[in-house]
């Protein structure tokens, strides 16, 4: 895998974030096309990781074998048509990560026959610590699988998904997940310092608070019901908070978020093209 060229269209936040990942895996950059209609997006791009870039999504699709579209739900069926030609002629393996474009349209757009994976990364992709979820069509062989996972599975983790409706669910998930925490975090931030603390030190508590909180979970084979027991002692300051959260409906509230967002991607499925 590592020497095919992969070819990138869309040089975004998660083109940006899966490119860091893979160059600090040991994926040669000149082994890495990458198009935009951004010059200054490419510029970044070329300059932290020593990728080739170009404003030509042609010149990417044209030589990759592995070809990955990189931009908004919205944009794909513009960009996708326009490679139409090239895709059918070089027949690559083309590599989605819009969230709610079927599989169905995409092969629409280009073209027909095209061996296809759409899959659902995330952001922290950037730091290897990416979670992936991936559906194939019917015509990707052993290979191409295996293409797709390696290159998802070196910046995290990787997980196949049966049917391809599920990908919204992920997207919901793990797809949208990360902004979850983040505005966890940047909640307790302003409460500490509501609470008096200074703003570096609310910080950095808060980050290794969620940091601490996440290893434990992955490294521990309880389940996080019994992690959070662990820290609320009975009586104390623990079960107060959690009674708040409680008392203003957290659990459910997270439900609607999620459901939300999944129903989101089935809309965006819907309005671009099924
Ligand atoms: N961000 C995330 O956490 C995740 C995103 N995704 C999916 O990844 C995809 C990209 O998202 P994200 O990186 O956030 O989006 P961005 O808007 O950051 O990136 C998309 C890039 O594509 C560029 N672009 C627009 N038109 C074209 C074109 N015709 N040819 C080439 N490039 C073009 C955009 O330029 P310009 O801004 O000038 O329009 C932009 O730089 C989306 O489909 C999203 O659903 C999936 C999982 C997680
Ligand atoms: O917000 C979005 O639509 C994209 C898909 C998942 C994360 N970001």
């Amino acid at each position: 895998m590592k020497q095919q060229i992969l070819g990138f269209i869309g040089a975004g936040n998660m083109a940006g974030s899966l490119i860091g990942g893979l160059v600090s895996d040991g994926f040669a950059p000149g082994n890495i096309w990458v198009s935009d209609v951004d010059a200054a997006k490419l510029k970044d791009l070329e300059s932290r990781f020593g990728v080739h870039t170009s404003q030509d999504n042609q010149v990417v699709a044209g030589q990759a074998q592995v070809v990955v579209l990189a931009v908004k739900p919205q944009t794909l069926q513009t960009v996708a048509t326009g490679l139409a030609a090239t895709v059918q002629q070089r027949q690559p393996l083309v590599v989605s990560i819009a969230a709610g474009v079927s599989e169905a349209a995409l092969e629409r757009w280009l073209g027909g026959k095209v061996a296809l994976v759409r899959c659902m990364p995330n952001t922290p992709a950037l730091v290897k610590t990416g979670a992936t979820a991936l559906h194939g069509n019917d015509r990707i062989t052993e290979e191409q699988k295996s293409q797709a996972e390696a290159i998802m599975r070196s910046v995290g983790l990787a997980v196949w998904v049966e049917r391809e409706d599920l990908l919204d669910a992920v997207t919901a998930l793990s797809g949208s997940g990360p902004a979850y925490f983040f505005l966890m975090m940047e909640a307790m931030e302003s409460a500490a310092i509501a609470l008096g603390l200074d703003q570096a030190t609310a910080r950095l508590l808060t980050q290794q608070t969620g940091l601490g909180a996440a290893r434990i979970a992955i490294e521990s084979e309880e389940p996080p019901a019994e992690l959070r027991q662990r820290v609320t002692s009975p009586g104390g300051t623990t079960e107060r908070a959690i009674q708040a959260f409680e008392a203003g409906g957290l659990q459910g509230l997270v439900e609607q978020a999620m459901r939300a967002a999944s129903a989101r991607a089935a809309e965006l499925s819907r309005q671009l093209g099924g």
